[in-house]
Protein backbone atom coordinates (compact mmCIF):
# COMPACT_ATOMS: atom_id res chain seq x y z
CA UNK A 1 0.00 0.00 0.00
CA UNK A 2 1.13 3.22 -1.32
CA UNK A 3 1.86 6.10 2.08
CA UNK A 4 -1.31 7.79 3.44
CA UNK A 5 -0.52 11.23 2.96
CA UNK A 6 -1.84 13.23 5.74
CA UNK A 7 -2.63 16.51 6.67
CA UNK A 8 -2.56 17.58 9.99
CA UNK A 9 -4.49 20.62 11.00
CA UNK A 10 -4.77 23.09 13.86
CA UNK A 11 -0.87 22.06 14.00
CA UNK A 12 0.24 24.31 16.64
CA UNK A 13 -2.17 23.45 18.95
CA UNK A 14 -1.58 20.75 21.70
CA UNK A 15 -2.88 17.67 19.72
CA UNK A 16 -1.80 19.37 16.58
CA UNK A 17 2.01 19.09 17.85
CA UNK A 18 0.50 15.33 19.57
CA UNK A 19 -0.60 14.23 15.56
CA UNK A 20 2.63 15.21 13.60
CA UNK A 21 4.90 13.52 15.86
CA UNK A 22 2.51 10.37 15.91
CA UNK A 23 2.37 10.50 12.10
CA UNK A 24 5.84 11.15 12.07
CA UNK A 25 6.15 7.52 13.76
CA UNK A 26 3.97 5.84 11.54
CA UNK A 27 5.84 3.98 8.76
CA UNK A 28 2.74 3.48 6.53
CA UNK A 29 1.61 7.54 6.53
CA UNK A 30 3.81 10.76 5.40
CA UNK A 31 2.98 14.36 6.54
CA UNK A 32 2.38 16.36 3.88
CA UNK A 33 0.38 19.43 5.26
CA UNK A 34 0.18 21.24 8.06
CA UNK A 35 -2.28 23.85 8.73
CA UNK A 36 -2.96 26.59 10.99
CA UNK A 37 -5.92 29.64 11.05
CA UNK A 38 -4.47 32.30 8.98
CA UNK A 39 -2.80 35.38 11.11
CA UNK A 40 -1.59 32.41 13.41
CA UNK A 41 2.03 33.42 14.73
CA UNK A 42 3.37 29.78 13.74
CA UNK A 43 2.85 29.80 10.29
CA UNK A 44 5.80 29.46 8.45
CA UNK A 45 7.69 27.08 10.54
CA UNK A 46 8.80 23.81 10.07
CA UNK A 47 5.93 21.17 11.63
CA UNK A 48 8.73 18.77 12.83
CA UNK A 49 10.48 21.55 15.00
CA UNK A 50 6.99 22.82 15.96
CA UNK A 51 6.23 19.19 17.41
CA UNK A 52 9.83 19.67 18.96
CA UNK A 53 11.28 16.62 16.72
CA UNK A 54 13.35 16.86 13.77
CA UNK A 55 12.55 18.89 11.11
CA UNK A 56 9.88 17.42 8.24
CA UNK A 57 10.31 19.65 5.37
CA UNK A 58 6.65 20.67 5.86
CA UNK A 59 6.11 24.55 6.57
CA UNK A 60 2.70 25.30 8.10
CA UNK A 61 0.35 27.24 6.06
CA UNK A 62 -3.01 28.72 6.02
CA UNK A 63 -3.52 27.50 2.09
CA UNK A 64 -6.36 24.63 3.05
CA UNK A 65 -7.69 23.83 -0.39
CA UNK A 66 -4.35 23.46 -2.06
CA UNK A 67 -2.67 20.99 0.68
CA UNK A 68 -6.69 19.13 1.25
CA UNK A 69 -6.16 18.57 -2.63
CA UNK A 70 -2.82 16.99 -2.25
CA UNK A 71 -3.83 14.63 0.30
CA UNK A 72 -5.55 11.82 1.20
CA UNK A 73 -6.58 11.92 5.19
CA UNK A 74 -7.21 14.91 7.53
CA UNK A 75 -6.62 14.77 11.55
CA UNK A 76 -8.85 17.93 12.93
CA UNK A 77 -8.69 18.30 16.67
CA UNK A 78 -9.46 22.26 16.10
CA UNK A 79 -12.68 23.96 17.27
CA UNK A 80 -16.46 23.35 15.83
CA UNK A 81 -16.32 26.24 13.22
CA UNK A 82 -13.11 25.23 11.98
CA UNK A 83 -14.05 21.47 11.90
CA UNK A 84 -17.36 22.19 9.96
CA UNK A 85 -15.83 24.15 7.41
CA UNK A 86 -12.90 21.26 7.01
CA UNK A 87 -15.89 18.62 6.68
CA UNK A 88 -17.22 20.07 3.53
CA UNK A 89 -13.77 20.27 2.03
CA UNK A 90 -13.10 17.41 3.08
CA UNK A 91 -16.45 16.00 1.74
CA UNK A 92 -15.99 17.85 -1.79
CA UNK A 93 -12.38 15.78 -2.36
CA UNK A 94 -13.31 12.14 -1.14
CA UNK A 95 -10.99 12.51 2.14
CA UNK A 96 -10.84 10.64 5.54
CA UNK A 97 -11.40 13.08 7.84
CA UNK A 98 -10.35 12.16 11.61
CA UNK A 99 -12.55 14.31 14.00
CA UNK A 100 -11.31 15.00 18.03
CA UNK A 101 -12.75 17.96 18.30
CA UNK A 102 -15.35 18.14 20.69
CA UNK A 103 -18.17 20.70 21.64
CA UNK A 104 -19.67 20.56 18.30
CA UNK A 105 -23.71 21.67 18.51
CA UNK A 106 -26.22 19.11 17.80
CA UNK A 107 -28.02 20.86 15.54
CA UNK A 108 -24.42 21.37 13.01
CA UNK A 109 -24.19 17.44 13.24
CA UNK A 110 -26.31 17.38 9.77
CA UNK A 111 -23.06 19.34 8.17
CA UNK A 112 -20.74 16.32 9.27
CA UNK A 113 -23.80 13.62 7.62
CA UNK A 114 -23.64 15.76 4.16
CA UNK A 115 -19.82 15.84 4.38
CA UNK A 116 -19.91 12.08 4.77
CA UNK A 117 -21.49 11.73 1.31
CA UNK A 118 -18.46 12.37 0.04
CA UNK A 119 -15.98 12.07 3.24
CA UNK A 120 -14.75 8.96 5.01
CA UNK A 121 -15.43 10.44 8.77
CA UNK A 122 -14.53 9.09 12.30
CA UNK A 123 -15.45 11.52 15.19
CA UNK A 124 -15.06 10.84 18.18
CA UNK A 125 -15.37 12.46 21.88
CA UNK A 126 -12.27 10.30 22.55
CA UNK A 127 -9.56 8.41 20.32
CA UNK A 128 -8.06 6.39 23.16
CA UNK A 129 -8.48 3.00 23.53
CA UNK A 130 -9.03 2.75 27.14
CA UNK A 131 -12.29 5.09 27.10
CA UNK A 132 -13.76 3.65 24.21
CA UNK A 133 -13.53 0.04 26.14
CA UNK A 134 -15.06 2.30 29.39
CA UNK A 135 -17.71 2.57 27.47
CA UNK A 136 -18.52 -0.87 26.80
CA UNK A 137 -18.42 -1.50 30.32
CA UNK A 138 -20.55 1.47 31.21
CA UNK A 139 -23.28 0.55 29.08
CA UNK A 140 -23.26 -3.07 30.55
CA UNK A 141 -22.88 -2.03 34.39
CA UNK A 142 -25.97 0.53 33.54
CA UNK A 143 -28.43 -2.38 31.77
CA UNK A 144 -27.53 -4.86 34.61
CA UNK A 145 -27.93 -1.92 37.71
CA UNK A 146 -30.77 0.06 36.17
CA UNK A 147 -32.25 2.98 37.79
CA UNK A 148 -32.06 1.91 41.16
CA UNK A 149 -28.39 3.35 40.91
CA UNK A 150 -27.75 6.47 40.87
CA UNK A 151 -25.51 7.39 37.25
CA UNK A 152 -22.84 10.25 37.87
CA UNK A 153 -19.93 11.51 35.21
CA UNK A 154 -17.06 13.08 36.27
CA UNK A 155 -14.36 15.05 34.40
CA UNK A 156 -11.17 16.78 34.80
CA UNK A 157 -9.01 19.05 32.53
CA UNK A 158 -6.73 21.42 31.93
CA UNK A 159 -7.43 24.84 32.73
CA UNK A 160 -7.25 25.83 28.96
CA UNK A 161 -10.02 23.56 28.11
CA UNK A 162 -13.27 25.77 26.25
CA UNK A 163 -15.83 23.16 26.68
CA UNK A 164 -18.00 21.55 29.05
CA UNK A 165 -18.99 18.81 29.85
CA UNK A 166 -16.30 17.18 28.02
CA UNK A 167 -16.77 15.02 24.32
CA UNK A 168 -15.60 11.90 26.50
CA UNK A 169 -18.34 12.79 29.35
CA UNK A 170 -21.13 13.08 26.87
CA UNK A 171 -19.89 10.01 24.78
CA UNK A 172 -19.85 7.48 28.28
CA UNK A 173 -23.54 9.62 28.75
CA UNK A 174 -24.59 7.98 25.86
CA UNK A 175 -23.16 4.16 26.33
CA UNK A 176 -25.30 4.64 29.70
CA UNK A 177 -28.14 6.07 28.16
CA UNK A 178 -27.91 3.36 25.51
CA UNK A 179 -27.72 0.54 28.47
CA UNK A 180 -30.61 2.19 30.46
CA UNK A 181 -32.50 2.08 26.95
CA UNK A 182 -33.45 5.65 27.23
CA UNK A 183 -32.50 8.92 25.22
CA UNK A 184 -29.77 11.02 27.33
CA UNK A 185 -30.93 14.80 26.10
CA UNK A 186 -33.95 13.92 28.08
CA UNK A 187 -32.47 12.66 31.23
CA UNK A 188 -29.20 14.94 31.50
CA UNK A 189 -28.79 17.14 34.60
CA UNK A 190 -25.90 19.06 33.31
CA UNK A 191 -25.66 21.99 36.05
CA UNK A 192 -26.58 22.03 39.86
CA UNK A 193 -26.27 25.18 42.07
CA UNK A 194 -28.63 26.23 44.93
CA UNK A 195 -31.72 24.22 46.52
CA UNK A 196 -32.04 21.51 43.91
CA UNK A 197 -34.40 19.41 45.21
CA UNK A 198 -33.60 15.97 45.71
CA UNK A 199 -32.24 14.13 42.92
CA UNK A 200 -34.79 12.50 40.54
CA UNK A 201 -34.47 9.09 39.72
CA UNK A 202 -33.34 7.68 36.77
CA UNK A 203 -31.10 10.97 35.67
CA UNK A 204 -27.75 10.87 34.75
CA UNK A 205 -25.54 13.74 36.10
CA UNK A 206 -22.36 15.28 34.89
CA UNK A 207 -19.56 17.84 37.21
CA UNK A 208 -16.92 19.54 35.96
CA UNK A 209 -13.64 20.55 37.20
CA UNK A 210 -11.11 22.80 35.78
CA UNK A 211 -7.39 23.55 36.72
CA UNK A 212 -3.53 22.85 35.82
CA UNK A 213 -1.87 20.49 33.11
CA UNK A 214 -4.58 17.84 33.88
CA UNK A 215 -5.22 15.53 30.23
CA UNK A 216 -8.29 14.33 30.92
CA UNK A 217 -9.82 12.23 33.77
CA UNK A 218 -13.03 10.69 33.94
CA UNK A 219 -14.99 8.88 36.56
CA UNK A 220 -18.38 6.96 36.04
CA UNK A 221 -20.29 6.34 39.55
CA UNK A 222 -23.27 4.26 39.97
CA UNK A 223 -24.44 4.65 43.61
CA UNK A 224 -26.63 2.56 44.86
CA UNK A 225 -28.26 1.77 48.69
CA UNK A 226 -25.24 0.61 50.84
CA UNK A 227 -22.70 0.22 47.76
CA UNK A 228 -20.68 2.39 45.09
CA UNK A 229 -19.16 1.06 41.59
CA UNK A 230 -16.87 3.80 39.93
CA UNK A 231 -15.65 3.26 37.21
CA UNK A 232 -12.19 5.46 35.95
CA UNK A 233 -10.04 6.30 33.14
CA UNK A 234 -6.63 8.51 33.50
CA UNK A 235 -5.18 10.24 30.53
CA UNK A 236 -1.22 10.10 31.01
CA UNK A 237 -0.45 11.50 27.73
CA UNK A 238 -1.53 13.12 24.37
CA UNK A 239 -0.24 10.42 22.57
CA UNK A 240 -3.16 8.22 23.60
CA UNK A 241 -5.50 10.35 21.17
CA UNK A 242 -2.84 10.95 18.34
CA UNK A 243 -1.93 7.21 18.37
CA UNK A 244 -6.11 6.10 17.96
CA UNK A 245 -6.62 9.14 15.48
CA UNK A 246 -2.99 7.95 13.42
CA UNK A 247 -5.33 3.81 13.67
CA UNK A 248 -8.94 5.87 12.73
CA UNK A 249 -7.49 7.19 9.25
CA UNK A 250 -5.70 3.75 8.57
CA UNK A 251 -8.94 2.09 9.32
CA UNK A 252 -11.35 4.50 7.49
CA UNK A 253 -8.90 4.51 3.72
CA UNK A 254 -10.12 1.51 3.34
CA UNK A 255 -14.10 2.25 4.16
CA UNK A 256 -16.87 3.69 1.58
CA UNK A 257 -17.67 7.49 2.59
CA UNK A 258 -20.03 7.53 5.80
CA UNK A 259 -20.10 9.09 9.51
CA UNK A 260 -17.78 6.16 11.46
CA UNK A 261 -17.02 6.06 15.34
CA UNK A 262 -14.01 5.01 17.59
CA UNK A 263 -16.07 2.02 18.47
CA UNK A 264 -16.57 0.86 14.30
CA UNK A 265 -12.64 1.51 14.10
CA UNK A 266 -11.83 -0.62 17.20
CA UNK A 267 -14.09 -3.38 16.51
CA UNK A 268 -16.51 -2.22 19.73
CA UNK A 269 -19.60 -1.32 18.14
CA UNK A 270 -22.64 -3.45 19.62
N1 LIG B 1 -11.27 13.27 20.67
C1 LIG B 1 -10.15 13.22 21.39
O1 LIG B 1 -9.58 12.14 21.65
C2 LIG B 1 -9.55 14.51 21.88
C3 LIG B 1 -10.17 15.68 21.57
N2 LIG B 1 -9.60 16.87 21.93
C4 LIG B 1 -10.28 18.06 21.42
O2 LIG B 1 -9.49 18.61 20.37
C5 LIG B 1 -9.71 20.03 20.30
C6 LIG B 1 -8.35 20.75 20.34
O3 LIG B 1 -7.76 20.55 21.61
P1 LIG B 1 -6.33 21.16 21.96
O4 LIG B 1 -5.31 20.66 20.97
O5 LIG B 1 -6.12 20.95 23.40
O6 LIG B 1 -6.63 22.72 21.68
P2 LIG B 1 -5.62 23.85 21.19
O7 LIG B 1 -6.32 25.15 21.41
O8 LIG B 1 -4.28 23.64 21.81
O9 LIG B 1 -5.46 23.56 19.62
C7 LIG B 1 -6.38 23.91 18.63
C8 LIG B 1 -5.59 24.45 17.47
O10 LIG B 1 -6.45 24.65 16.34
C9 LIG B 1 -6.11 25.91 15.78
N3 LIG B 1 -7.18 26.42 14.94
C10 LIG B 1 -8.27 27.13 15.30
N4 LIG B 1 -8.99 27.44 14.20
C11 LIG B 1 -8.34 26.92 13.14
C12 LIG B 1 -8.57 26.93 11.73
N5 LIG B 1 -9.65 27.53 11.19
N6 LIG B 1 -7.68 26.31 10.94
C13 LIG B 1 -6.60 25.69 11.45
N7 LIG B 1 -6.31 25.67 12.76
C14 LIG B 1 -7.18 26.26 13.60
C15 LIG B 1 -5.82 26.78 16.98
O11 LIG B 1 -5.13 27.94 16.62
P3 LIG B 1 -5.23 29.25 17.59
O12 LIG B 1 -4.81 28.79 18.95
O13 LIG B 1 -4.27 30.19 16.96
O14 LIG B 1 -6.65 29.69 17.55
C16 LIG B 1 -4.95 25.81 17.79
O15 LIG B 1 -3.62 25.83 17.35
C17 LIG B 1 -10.67 20.35 21.45
O16 LIG B 1 -11.99 20.37 20.95
C18 LIG B 1 -10.48 19.17 22.41
O17 LIG B 1 -11.58 18.96 23.24
C19 LIG B 1 -8.44 16.94 22.61
C20 LIG B 1 -7.79 15.80 22.97
C21 LIG B 1 -8.30 14.48 22.65
O1 LIG C 1 -9.69 19.14 25.56
C1 LIG C 1 -9.02 18.14 25.92
O2 LIG C 1 -7.86 18.25 26.33
C2 LIG C 1 -9.63 16.82 25.78
N1 LIG C 1 -10.76 16.74 25.18
C3 LIG C 1 -11.50 15.57 24.92
C4 LIG C 1 -12.84 15.66 25.62
O3 LIG C 1 -13.49 16.72 25.53
O4 LIG C 1 -13.27 14.69 26.21
C5 LIG C 1 -10.74 14.30 25.17
C6 LIG C 1 -9.73 14.35 26.27
O5 LIG C 1 -10.37 14.12 27.49
C7 LIG C 1 -8.90 15.63 26.27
Amino acid sequence: MAELRVVVVGAGGRMGRALIRAVADESRMRLVGALERPGSAVLGMDAGTLAGIEPLGVAVTDHASDLFDGADAVLDFTSPAATLAYAELAGTRGLVHVIGTTGIEAQDEETLRLASHGARIVKSGNMSLGVNLLAGLVRQAAAALGPDFDLEILEMHHRHKVDAPSGTALLLGEAAAEGREIALGQHSVRVRDGHTGPRERGTIGFATLRGGSVVGDHMVVLAGEGERIELTHRAENRTIFARGAVRAALWAHEQKPGLYSMADVLGLST
